[in-house]
C-alpha cells in the first residue's frame, strides 16, 4: 500500500492539480481492457468524409503493425508472423470484445445531447463494427464522434473534435493516468484517503489538494464505464464544504501571521515599498479588468508584492481554496529566489502556499496557491492544457525582456483570453514599452509604480571627506601597495634578471606619476 500511495503522490507532481486528487469521483474502476484488441484499428472522426473505423487507413496501419509484430501483447510475446499464433490471438481478441447494446446507447446519447455536459467519454472494448454503429448514432443526432487511443477511448462531443487528444493517449500523452484497481483495493485507497483528509484538517493547510483540484478540467467530462465498480462514497467528498473549510483555515492562518511578532519587521519593510501605495488601486484594477499592465522602476516591489497582494486579497475574501495564481519569470534563478523571498515575507516554508516550478525541479505542494515558474514551463503546460484550466490569475513578469518564449506566450494568451473570461492577466514590465503591451491587449489599462526615492543633500567634496573621515592616498602610495601585493604573489617565480628589470621600471613609472599629479594639482590651484 505504501508503494501505491507513492505512485499516487507522484502523479500529483504536476503543474496543475491532477484529476486523482482533484476529483476522486472521476476515477473509473473497471476491468482491464486488452490493448491488443484495438491495435490494428485507426482513429476516426465523426465526419463521414474522414472515414469510419473500416477506413482503408485503418486497414493499412493494422497491416503494418502485424508486419512488425507489434500492436498486440507486450513483453516480446507477439508473433503475428506465425499463422497459428495469429489465429489464436484473433480468436482471443474476438472473445474479449464487448457487445454494444444499441438501444441503451441511443438513450445515453439523447440524454447527453439535452444535458449540459460538453462531451461524453466511452471507455469500452467495442469492436470496430460497434464503434461504427456509435459513430452513426452520433451522426444522426448531430453530434461529433472520435475514437482515440486505438479505440480505447470513444468520445461523443457537441463540438468538433481534434485528431489527437493528449489526455486520452495512454502512452505518449498526458502524465495524468487513469488508475485501475480492484474493488478491494479501491476500498482500501478510499479509507486511506478519508483518514488522511481527517489528519490534514487538523493541520494548517489540510486538504488543499483535493479541494483546489476540484476546479480542474475534469468537471466538464462524463465518463461512461459500465464495467465499473462504483467507488465508495468516501471518494466523493463534498467539495463545496471542503473549499469553505479550507478558505477559512487559510484566512485564519493569514490573520495570525499578520500579527505575529516575527513578521512585524518584514511588514514594516513591505509597507515602505512604493508598490504598497498602489495596493488598493491595483486590486481594484485587477477585479475590474481582464488584462492589466503594470510598469514600475526597478526595486519598487512589482515582483515580490503584486502577486502577494492578489494572494492575500483572495484569502481574506475567503476565496483562498479556489485561487490559483501563477507568475512567470524569464529565468529559473529568479523563479526560485522570488518564491523563497515571498515565502519568508509570509513567514512560511518554501513550497507551502508559495512555491516554484522550473524544468526538472520544483518546490510546491498540494496547498500551493501562488506558483512561480519560468515562461518555458508555462508554455509547456499550455501544450497539455490550452485552457489553463483552474488558473485564476496569471502574472507575466519582465515582459519588456523580449525573448522568443515571452513573445510567443503573449500571442497564445491573447487568443486564450476570450475563451477564459474568468482568467485575470497581469503584465509586469519596466517603464519601457509598457504602452506597447497595453496596445497589444486592446488598450488594456496601465498602472505605473514610481521608484524608491531617497532624501538628497548637496555637499562640497572636502565636507564629504571630512564627514566620512576618508584619507586620500597619493597615486604612488597606491601603486606601491599594489606592487607589494603583486610582489608577494610572484616572489617564488622571480629570477635576478626579472627583479632588476622591474626595479628600473617601477622607479621610472613612479617618477612619471608624481610629475603628472603635481601638474594636475597646479592646474586646479591656478
Ligand atoms: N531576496 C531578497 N532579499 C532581501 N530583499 C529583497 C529580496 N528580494 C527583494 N527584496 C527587496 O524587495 C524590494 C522589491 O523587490 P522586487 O523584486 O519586488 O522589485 P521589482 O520592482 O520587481 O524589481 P525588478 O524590476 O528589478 O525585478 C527590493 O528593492 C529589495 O529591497
Amino acid at each position: 500500500m505504501c508503494c501505491l500511495l507513492l505512485t499516487l503522490r507522484a502523479t500529483t507532481n504536476h503543474f496543475l492539480p491532477t484529476h486523482f486528487l482533484a476529483a476522486p469521483r472521476l476515477l473509473t474502476f473497471r476491468s482491464a481492457i486488452s490493448t491488443l484488441a484495438m491495435s490494428s484499428r485507426s482513429n476516426f472522426q465523426g465526419g463521414r468524409s474522414r472515414g469510419g473505423p473500416n477506413s482503408r487507413g485503418g486497414a493499412r496501419r493494422g497491416g503494418r503493425g502485424g508486419g512488425r509484430g507489434g500492436g498486440g501483447g507486450r513483453g516480446g510475446e507477439q508473433r503475428w508472423w506465425d499463422p497459428v499464433w495469429r489465429a489464436e490471438r484473433l480468436r482471443q481478441q474476438a472473445a474479449e470484445m464487448e457487445v454494444l447494446d444499441a438501444s441503451e446507447y441511443w438513450g445515453k446519447m439523447e440524454q447527453f445531447r439535452s444535458g449540459a455536459e460538453q462531451e461524453m467519454i466511452i471507455r469500452r472494448n467495442f469492436s470496430r463494427h460497434d464503434q461504427q454503429t456509435l459513430y452513426e448514432m452520433a451522426y444522426e443526432l448531430g453530434l461529433h464522434f472520435h475514437a482515440y487511443n486505438k479505440g480505447k477511448a470513444l468520445v461523443v462531443s457537441k463540438v468538433p473534435l481534434p485528431d489527437y487528444r493528449a489526455d486520452l493517449d495512454d502512452v505518449h500523452g498526458s502524465t495524468q493516468k487513469e488508475i485501475r484497481m480492484s474493488t478491494e483495493t479501491a476500498e482500501r485507497v478510499g479509507s486511506l484517503l478519508q483518514s488522511s483528509q481527517g489528519q490534514g484538517s487538523k493541520q494548517a493547510f489540510g486538504n488543499v489538494a483535493s479541494v483546489a483540484s476540484g476546479s480542474g478540467q475534469g468537471n466538464k467530462l462524463t465518463t461512461v464505464s459500465e464495467n465499473t465498480t462504483k467507488p465508495s462514497s468516501s471518494l466523493e467528498p463534498d467539495t463545496v464544504k471542503e473549499k469553505e473549510k479550507l478558505s477559512l483555515q487559510l484566512k485564519d492562518l493569514q490573520e495570525k501571521m499578520k500579527v505575529s511578532n516575527s513578521l512585524k519587521a518584514m511588514l514594516t519593510f513591505r509597507e515602505k515599498l512604493p508598490a504598497f501605495n498602489v495596493k488598493s488601486e491595483f486590486l481594484r484594477a485587477v477585479s475590474e479588468n481582464q488584462v492589466l499592465v503594470v510598469s514600475g522602476e526597478t526595486g519598487c516591489g512589482k515582483t515580490t508584492q503584486l502577486p502577494q497582494f492578489i494572494l492575500e486579497d483572495e484569502i481574506s475574501r475567503l476565496h483562498g481554496a479556489e485561487c490559483n495564481i501563477i507568475c512567470t519569470q524569464p529565468r529559473r534563478i529568479s523563479a526560485m529566489s522570488v518564491a523563497a523571498r515571498i515565502s519568508s515575507e509570509r513567514g512560511e516554508n518554501l513550497g507551502e502556499t508559495v512555491g516554484y516550478q522550473i524544468r526538472l525541479e520544483s518546490k510546491r505542494s498540494a496547498q500551493t496557491r501562488l506558483l512561480f515558474c519560468t515562461t518555458g514551463v508555462l508554455l509547456r503546460q499550455l501544450v497539455q492544457d490550452p485552457q489553463l484550466t483552474g488558473v485564476s490569475h496569471l502574472l507575466v513578469d519582465e515582459i519588456h525582456e523580449r525573448g522568443m518564449n515571452e513573445d510567443f506566450l503573449l500571442i497564445i494568451l491573447r487568443d486564450l483570453l476570450p475563451r477564459r473570461p474568468d482568467l485575470r492577466l497581469i503584465l509586469m514590465s519596466a517603464t519601457i514599452n509598457a504602452d506597447l503591451f497595453s496596445k497589444y491587449f486592446g488598450n488594456a489599462p496601465t498602472i505605473h509604480i514610481p521608484g524608491l526615492t531617497f532624501p538628497v543633500a548637496e555637499l562640497f567634496l572636502e565636507d564629504v571627506l571630512e564627514k566620512t573621515h576618508y584619507i586620500v592616498e597619493s597615486e604612488s602610495e597606491k601603486m606601491e601597495r599594489g606592487n607589494s601585493r603583486r610582489r608577494r604573489q610572484q616572489d617564488s617565480k622571480k629570477d635576478p634578471l626579472t627583479e632588476l628589470f622591474e626595479a628600473i621600471l617601477l622607479s621610472y613609472h613612479s617618477k612619471f606619476l608624481t610629475k603628472s599629479i603635481l601638474k594636475l594639482a597646479c592646474k586646479i590651484m591656478y
